[in-house]
């Protein structure tokens, strides 16, 4: 469905040459929620701007939907852009327009005619949940309904590919959920090809299927969600695991524990799927003359299944604790011992 060949980014600055995006090769599949993940400065934003053509690649190129986006210029351009819906972080609304104007805007852009708008317009309102808001003026809404004018606005032309830069960064936890929840909900009914750029790794764990984490420009690891959770390959990715499972806070508990009581193994089990939902442990204290310490436990849901963390601590003689790790080892559970004695 999209298709980056090589794609590099290089702008020329007074300072000298910034390679935005470096040699990026990424293949999205028709009806996915892919997303892109990265620090400011990462190169997300110049990467999204070439999916639609405001920004042409240095080298490489983009495809989507069998067009070379990066080829292509003019009213044939314009043609493409509207089979790409855009959101953005600040919604980008019409200020003096109504909800259903802003919302009609892009139709009367592309010509059609008044009877076709009104029924789309009223079809949009209802399937981003803004019944009874329509005469409302942006200024009059909250947050969470800009962006939902934001995403009727964004598919008022049927697109195939909808884009979302940062679209939830502005909007606190619960509305951020919310509108994922939509995006969720318009993904499974339209089958639409949804691209999230984010620095929040909530946002991709609750809907993408796929993530590439960019670095310097560079995408550094590209993989099903869930796989970036058990196995994250690279220091960055790392890094954005840990947002959600709080394992920097309870690393530096850790520590104090291990300051404070000499014995035993601490260890990190990991949970996916399945696993996350047998009776691991208390197997494991059935069958091992040792005693367990639970010292932090989390689960999380992702698009394709949970994932769970559990740290423990494993009391006993060292010969019946390095049993149960073995034990622990068989299972399909990740097995990380993080001290020893
Ligand atoms: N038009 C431009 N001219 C010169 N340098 C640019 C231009 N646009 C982006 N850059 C540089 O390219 C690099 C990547 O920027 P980009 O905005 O794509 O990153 P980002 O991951 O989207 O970060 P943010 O979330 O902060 O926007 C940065 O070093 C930035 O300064």
């Amino acid at each position: 469905m999209i298709s980056l060949n090589n794609v590099t980014k290089v702008f020329k600055t007074k300072s000298g040459m910034i390679t935005a995006v470096d040699n990026v090769k990424i293949n999205i599949k028709e009806g996915e929620i892919f997303g892109i993940i990265g620090y400011s400065g990462a190169g997300k934003s110049t990467l999204v701007r070439m999916f639609n053509g405001l920004e042409r690649p240095t080298k490489g190129t983009i495809t989507i939907d069998g067009k070379e986006i990066s080829k292509i210029r003019g009213a044939e351009l314009r043609k493409a852009r509207q089979e790409i819906g855009m959101i953005f972080q600040h919604f980008n609304l019409l200020w003096s327009r109504t909800v259903r104007d802003n919302i009609s805007f892009p139709l009367e852009i592309a010509g059609v005619p008044k009877a076709k708008r009104k029924k789309r317009v009223e079809e949009l309102i209802k399937l981003v949940g803004l019944e009874g808001r329509e005469d409302a003026y942006p200024s009059q809404l909250s947050g969470g309904q800009k962006q939902r004018v934001g995403i009727a606005r964004a598919l008022a032309n049927n697109p195939k590919v909808l884009l979302c830069d940062e679209a939830t960064s502005a909007l606190d936890p619960e509305t951020t959920d919310s509108i994922l929840d939509l995006l969720l909900d318009i993904n499974k009914k339209m089958g639409l090809t949804i691209i999230l750029i984010t620095h929040e790794m909530h946002v991709i764990r609750k809907i993408a299927h796929r993530v590439a984490v960019m670095e310097n420009g560079k995408v550094v690891e590209v993989a099903p969600v869930m796989e970036i959770f058990k196995n994250p390959k690279t220091d960055i990715t790392k890094r954005f695991v840990q947002q959600i499972t709080d394992e920097e806070e309870t690393m530096e508990a850790v520590q104090h524990l291990l300051e404070k009581y000499s014995t035993g193994k601490i260890v990190k089990l990991t949970f996916i799927g399945e696993t996350a939902e047998q009776p691991i442990i208390s197997e494991l204290i059935k069958e091992q003359s040792i005693s367990i310490n639970i010292l932090q436990g989390k689960i999380s849901q992702t698009r394709t299944g949970s994932y769970g963390t559990l740290l423990i601590q494993l009391v006993g003689d060292t010969e019946h604790i390095d049993k149960a790790i073995e034990q622990l080892k068989k299972q399909q559970v990740g097995v990380e011992v993080i001290s020893h004695d």
